[in-house]
């Protein structure tokens, strides 16, 4: 595997609050990665240290061959959270003018501008001035301005936040793309499932510590598959079968439940039931779940990725 980005022991303390903690990860080249955590946890540090945009405290960087992203700042393309081009340009103008600062000529610039807007169906958006697309658009646009220059890695902050599931949809196509043509990609998220269906990586970062590096299957698979039981059984009935580590009551009437249980590391859930059959349980329905990347965020992290972790917590 060839690392387009490593860190070793990167860590970012702004005054005494440590928001990034000895943080080690690799992207590898031509990956999407993805870099989850809840607001707060330290991505916006951890990207801004990467681009150059901010001074590490402590660690090292290779990003390109480079010690940050500035002396390489045209092989890379940067989407920031904070969002905003130029409102009175065309985005043919603004596409253009991003690409010429990463020392594109703007004639190619435009040229190249065209031809991905009419890619991402904003040909009619052409003539419009920024101020006049929907959010949704927009953004498009800035995603587009960020990569006109064809850069060999892309960094994006929260590319999905404000979107909707239509514009989400085809944001994930063009990080595809991104990728299919070549490029490293790392997004920073807290939304699970973009990266569920997105990455060949990620990475966990929960308070400024990492929880998990490696693919999205191998973070499942630390968290245990569930079994969905609906019947008149008790909790207590259900606690005793083969491979059960815990069991929640997710609703009941009239002494009929529905049993969220979660079986044990490597418990397949074929031995609960049976077990359960056997000894004559009143088992009405069941399902065998399994752990999705939300549920392997919780169990790894003890932080649930919607919610941020207050400043206290972050810097205990
Ligand atoms: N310049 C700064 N000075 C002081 N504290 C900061 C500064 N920048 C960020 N922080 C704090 O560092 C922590 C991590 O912030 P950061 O923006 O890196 O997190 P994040 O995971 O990107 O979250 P978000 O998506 O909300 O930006 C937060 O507690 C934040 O308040």
């Amino acid at each position: 595997m060839t690392a387009a980005l490593t860190l070793e022991s990167v860590s970012k303390r702004y005054g005494g609050f440590d928001a990034v903690r000895d943080l080690s990860f690799q992207v590898p080249k031509g990956s999407i990665c993805g870099f989850l955590g809840p607001n707060g946890a330290g991505k916006t540090s951890t990207l801004r240290m990467i681009l150059g945009l901010q001074e590490a405290t402590a660690g090292r960087i290779d990003i390109l061959g480079a010690p940050n992203g500035r002396s390489v700042r045209d092989r890379i393309g940067f989407l920031p959270e904070e969002r905003g081009l130029y409102k009175k340009m065309t985005p043919v103008e603004a596409i253009a003018f991003f690409g010429a600062l990463k020392g594109l000529p703007t004639h190619e610039g435009k040229k190249r501008a065209k031809l991905l807007l009419e890619q991402q169906g904003l040909g009619a958006a052409q003539k419009k001035k920024m101020k006049e697309l929907s959010k949704g658009m927009a953004q498009k646009v800035q995603l587009i301005a960020a990569v006109v220059h064809k850069p060999e890695f892309v960094i994006l902050d929260e590319p999905f936040s404000g979107l909707d599931p239509m514009n989400q949809q085809g944001l994930e196509e063009m990080i595809r793309g991104l990728a299919a043509d070549g490029a490293t990609v790392l997004f920073s998220t807290h939304v699970m499932q973009h990266a569920e269906r997105l990455c060949d990586k990620v990475v966990l970062l929960a308070r400024g510590k990492k929880a998990f590096e490696g693919s999205v299957d191998e973070a499942k698979a630390t968290s245990p598959r569930f079994l969905d039981l609906n019947g008149a059984i008790t909790p207590e009935a259900a606690a005793t079968l083969p491979g059960v580590a815990g069991v929640e009551t997710l609703s009941e009437t009239d002494g009929v439940r529905r049993l969220k249980i979660a079986l044990a590391p490597g418990a397949g859930g074929q031995e609960t039931l049976k077990a359960a059959f056997l000894n004559g349980l009143d088992v009405r329905g069941f399902a065998l779940k399994e752990p999705t990347l939300h549920d392997a965020f919780i169990g790894l992290t003890g932080d649930h990725p919607d919610q941020p972790a207050t400043p206290s917590e972050a810097s205990q």
